[in-house]
C-alpha cells in the first residue's frame, strides 16, 4: 500500500519517479552502508579482500578440524598491547605498532595501507591517556623496548602540542569484511554464523574501526566511540561482548552471573538492544536479558536462579515480582543471565532496594557498555550511571562509551572515573590497557546522507499549517517538501505531543486507515502501551508517530523516511540524534524538517551550523546548500548560560502550561499552546457554538428589529 498516495486523496500530484522512490529509506537497505569512502580505499580494500577470499577458503578448511573451543581456552594474550606499543610511538608515529597487535600474520597491512583506509573512512583513533602515563606503563617482555621507552620519556617534555597529538594518534588494522571476524579474530564460529545470518555485506566505519580493537590480540582497551547515528554501533559493541562471554564460559565454566552490563537511557532502546543481542547469542550458550522491575541482580547469596528462557517466554515474572510484598521479595529468584541490558534508574533501584540500602556490587561484570554515553553521563543520569560503574567491582572491568555526540567533559569524566574506581578498589587490572577514542567523521555532526529543511513558520499556527501540508500533500505545491510516511514528529514536552496528536488525529483520511495511522508515544504511558505502539510503528501499522525526546536517541526504525522537529530541539546534540532516526545504515532520501517561530530565532544558529557542516560533509555544489551564509551570519549567537538554560528547559514559552503560566501570566504560553482537541472535534464544537450564538443573535435581533445578524464565528485554525 502506498501511504503517500492514500494521503494525497484524489489530488493530482506529479507522479513520483521510481528513481526518487528507490532513494527512500523505506524502500530498503543501501547498497553500501558506509558514509565515507574514497576510490583509493575502495580499490585497496577490494585488492585486500580478493587476496583474503583466496586465503579464506584455506582458513575455512582448517577450521573444520579445529574444535571451536580451542580458540577460547585460557589463552593469555601476548603482551604486545596497544598501550605499550603506543608508548614507543612518542615523537615518531611511523613506529606506531599497536596496530600490529592483530596483524602478525602474513596478511597484515603495512602502515601506509592502514592509514589510507582509516583516513578515507574518516576514522581517527587516539590514545587518550596522558603522555606520561603512556610512557610509564610497565613494559612487555623485551628489554630493548624498556630502554626505548625510557629514552622517549626523557624526550617527552620537549614535544610540542602538535607532536604530542601525533604521538597519540594510532592507525590500527581495519576490519575489511565480516569473514575476518572468524578467520583473523577467531570469534566463536556460532557467533560468526549469527553475524553472517544478518546478511550484512560490508562493515560500517565504526565496525571497521572498533571490532579489531576489541577483538584483537592486544589487551582490550577502554573505549570511547563517537560515530554517526545509524552507523551500526550496537553490533560493534555486542559482538565483542558476546565473544568475550563465550570465551569466559570456556575458561571459567563454574562462574555464573552477570558478566556484561549494557546501560541505555530509555526502555525502548534497552529493549531494542536485547532484540539485537538475541540474534547474536543464538546457540552460543550466552544469555541476554532486559532488566525489569523486581528482578534481583546484585551480589546476592541466594542460590536460587531463574532460568532465562522460561522467564522470557512467560513474560510474567516481572509483574509477579513487582506485586510481591517486600518480605516475599527476598525469595524472588536472582536472574540468570550473562548480559543484562538496563536503564540506569532501574538497575540502581535493584542494587539499592530503591535507595534504601547501600549499593550492592556486581563483582563478575567484565564489560560495561554505556550506549548514548553522553546522555548517561549528563547531569540527568550522571549519579546513577556513576553508581553503576562503581558497583562493577572487578579489577579487569573494561568500559565502552558509545554515542554519536560526546562533549569533551565526558572524556574528562571518563578518565577521572577510571582512575578513581581503581583507587577505590585498591587493585590493579591484571593487564595494563589503554583508553582509546575512536571518532568516525566529524565529531558531533549530523549524518550527510539526509536532506535538512529549516523552515520559518513565524507562529505556532504557521507550524501547524506547515505540518498539515506534510500530512495532506494536497497543499504540497506550496512547499517543496514531500515527506512520505512513515515519519516521526518531535515536540518539546509530553503535553504538547499529546495535544498535537489530538489535533492531527482526524487528518488522515478514513480510506488511508484514519486515526489509527497516527499515534503518540511518551513516558507517561504504561510500559505495555509503549511496547504496543513501538511494535505497531515497526510493523507499519502506524505511519506517523508524535513523540518527545524519548525516541530521539538510539531507536532504530530502519525505514523511516523522515523526522519533523515540530518544536526545535533543546540543543545541537539533540538535533543530531533526532534527525538520525532517518538515513540509517547509509540509506539515502531521508528528510529532516525543522520548523521555527519568532520565539525560536535565538536558538536556531546551532542547528543551522549543524546542517551547514552536514551539507559540507556531503559535498556538492554551493548552490545546493539549504543554509545560506547570510542566514548563518544573521542568526544571533547564544550565550553559554542561555544554551545551558535551553538544554535544560527548552523554549520557555513551550514549557508545560502551568509552569509557563506562572512565569509569564499565561499570555505567552497561550500563544504557544496546541489545542488538546482535534481539529475535527474543534470544528464540530465551534460549529455548534456558532449555531447556538447565531440562533441567540437571530432571536435577539428578531426581537429588536426583525433583522438577522451572523455573529457566529470561531477562532480555530484554518485548514
Ligand atoms: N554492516 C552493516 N550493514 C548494513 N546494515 C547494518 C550494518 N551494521 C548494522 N546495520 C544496521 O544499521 C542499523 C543501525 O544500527 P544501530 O542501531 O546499531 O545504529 P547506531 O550507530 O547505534 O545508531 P544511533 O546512534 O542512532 O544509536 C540497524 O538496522 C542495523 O541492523
Amino acid at each position: 500500500m502506498d501511504a503517500f498516495r492514500l494521503l494525497t486523496r484524489s489530488t493530482k500530484l506529479k507522479p513520483v519517479s521510481s528513481a526518487t522512490d528507490s532513494r527512500l529509506p523505506s524502500t530498503g537497505k543501501a547498497a553500501n552502508p558506509q558514509l565515507f569512502r574514497t576510490a583509493e580505499s575502495d580499490s585497496l580494500e577490494s585488492a585486500k579482500n580478493g587476496k583474503k577470499r583466496k586465503r579464506g577458503a584455506a582458513v575455512q578448511e582448517d577450521e573444520e578440524d579445529v574444535p571451536d573451543l580451542d580458540f577460547f581456552s585460557s589463552n593469555k594474550r601476548p603482551a604486545t598491547n596497544v598501550t605499550e606499543t603506543a608508548a614507543t610511538t612518542v615523537g615518531d608515529d611511523k613506529k606506531v605498532s599497536a596496530q600490529n597487535a592483530a596483524s602478525d600474520d602474513e596478511d597484515s597491512m603495512d602502515e601506509v595501507e592502514r592509514r589510507t583506509i582509516l583516513n578515507s573512512h574518516k576514522i581517527k583513533v587516539t590514545d587518550m591517556r596522558d603522555l606520561e602515563e603512556i610512557q610509564a606503563e610497565p613494559t612487555s617482555t623485551k628489554d630493548s623496548k624498556k630502554k626505548k621507552k625510557k629514552s622517549k620519556k626523557e624526550e617527552a617534555p620537549t614535544l610540542s602540542k602538535k607532536e604530542q597529538k601525533r604521538a597519540r594518534r594510532l592507525f590500527p588494522e581495519p576490519l575489511l569484511n565480516f569473514k575476518e571476524l572468524r578467520s583473523k579474530y577467531k570469534i566463536s564460529s556460532r557467533l560468526a554464523e549469527n553475524v553472517a545470518e544478518q546478511g550484512f555485506t560490508v562493515p560500517t566505519e565504526v565496525q571497521l574501526g572498533t571490532l579489531p580493537l576489541l577483538l584483537g590480540k592486544s589487551s582490550e582497551p577502554d573505549l570511547l566511540v563517537v560515530a554517526p547515528t545509524g552507523s551500526g554501533k550496537t553490533l560493534s559493541f555486542l559482538i565483542p561482548v558476546v565473544n568475550k562471554i563465550v570465551r569466559h564460559h570456556h575458561s571459567h565454566p563454574d562462574e555464573h552471573g552477570i558478566l556484561s552490563l549494557v546501560v541505555a537511557p530509555t526502555r525502548e532502546l534497552a529493549s531494542q538492544i536485547v532484540n539485537e543481542g538475541r540474534k547474536l547469542v543464538a546457540g552460543t550458550g550466552v544469555k541476554i536479558t532486559l532488566m525489569r522491575k523486581g528482578m534481583r541482580v546484585g551480589d546476592d547469596s541466594v542460590a536460587d536462579v531463574l532460568d532465562e528462557n522460561s522467564e522470557e517466554s512467560s513474560g510474567s515474572e516481572d509483574e509477579d515480582a513487582e506485586n510481591k510484598p517486600t518480605k516475599e521479595r527476598a525469595n524472588v529468584p536472582v536472574t540468570k543471565s550473562d548480559i543484562l541490558v538496563t536503564t540506569p534508574l532501574m538497575l540502581v533501584n535493584a542494587l539499592s532496594a530503591n535507595r534504601t540500602t547501600t549499593m550492592a556490587t556486581l563483582p563478575l561484570v567484565r564489560s560495561l557498555v554505556m550506549d548514548e554515553a553522553d546522555v548517561l553521563l549528563d547531569p540527568l543520569f550522571r549519579e546513577q550511571t556513576l553508581d553503576i560503574w562503581k558497583a562493577c567491582s572487578h579489577p579487569d572491568l573494561r568500559v565502552g562509551l558509545w554515542s554519536a555526540t560526546m562533549g569533551s567533559n565526558i572524556e574528562d569524566l571518563t578518565k577521572s572515573t577510571i582512575k578513581e574506581r581503581l583507587e577505590d578498589l585498591g587493585q590493579k587490572p591484571s593487564e595494563p590497557h589503554a583508553l582509546l577514542r575512536l571518532v568516525v567523521g566529524l565529531k558531533d555532526s549530523a549524518i550527510p546522507n539526509i536532506d535538512h529543511k529549516l523552515v520559518y513558520a513565524a507562529t505556532e499556527q504557521g507550524k501547524l499549517m506547515g505540518l498539515r501540508q506534510l500530512l495532506r500533500p494536497a497543499a504540497a505545491s506550496a512547499s517543496d517538501i514531500r515527506l512520505r510516511p512513515p515519519f516521526l514528529i518531535f515536540t518539546q514536552t509530553i503535553p504538547r505531543a499529546v495535544a498535537l496528536h489530538s489535533e492531527l488525529k482526524y487528518d488522515i483520511p478514513a480510506e488511508a486507515g484514519g486515526s489509527s495511522r497516527i499515534a503518540v508515544l511518551h513516558s507517561d504511558l504504561s510500559d505495555g502501551q509503549r511496547s504496543d505502539i513501538m511494535r505497531d510503528f515497526r510493523k507499519g501499522e502506524i505511519w506517523i508517530l508524535v513523540t518527545t525526546d524519548l525516541l530521539a536517541r538510539g531507536v532504530d526504525f530502519r525505514g523511516i523516511n523522515g523526522v519533523v522537529n515540530y518544536d526545535i530541539p533543546n540543543s545541537a546534540a539533540v538535533y543530531v540524534h533526532r534527525v538520525g532516526r532517518t538515513g540509517r545504515a547509509g540509506r539515502e532520501g531521508g528528510i529532516a524538517v525543522t520548523y521555527y517561530t519568532k520565539e525560536d530565532i535565538p536558538y536556531v544558529k546551532s542547528i543551522a551550523n549543524i546542517i551547514d557542516v552536514s551539507e559540507k560533509l556531503r559535498g556538492g555544489e554551493e548552490g545546493d546548500k539549504s543554509i545560506q551564509k547570510w542566514l548563518l551570519d544573521a542568526l544571533p549567537n547564544l550565550s553559554k548560560n542561555s544554551k545551558k538554560d535551553m538544554k535544560r528547559h527548552g523554549v520557555k514559552a513551550r514549557q508545560t502550561p502551568r509552569l509557563a503560566d506562572k512565569e509569564d501570566d499565561g499570555k505567552g504560553a497561550r500563544g504557544m499552546r496546541i489545542s488538546t482537541k482535534s481539529g475535527f472535534e474543534r470544528r464540530l464544537e465551534n460549529k455548534k457554538k456558532g449555531a447556538i450564538a447565531a440562533s441567540r443573535n437571530r432571536k435577539a435581533a428578531a426581537a429588536a428589529s426583525g433583522n438577522v445578524s451572523d455573529t457566529g464565528s470561531w477562532n480555530g485554525l484554518d485548514d
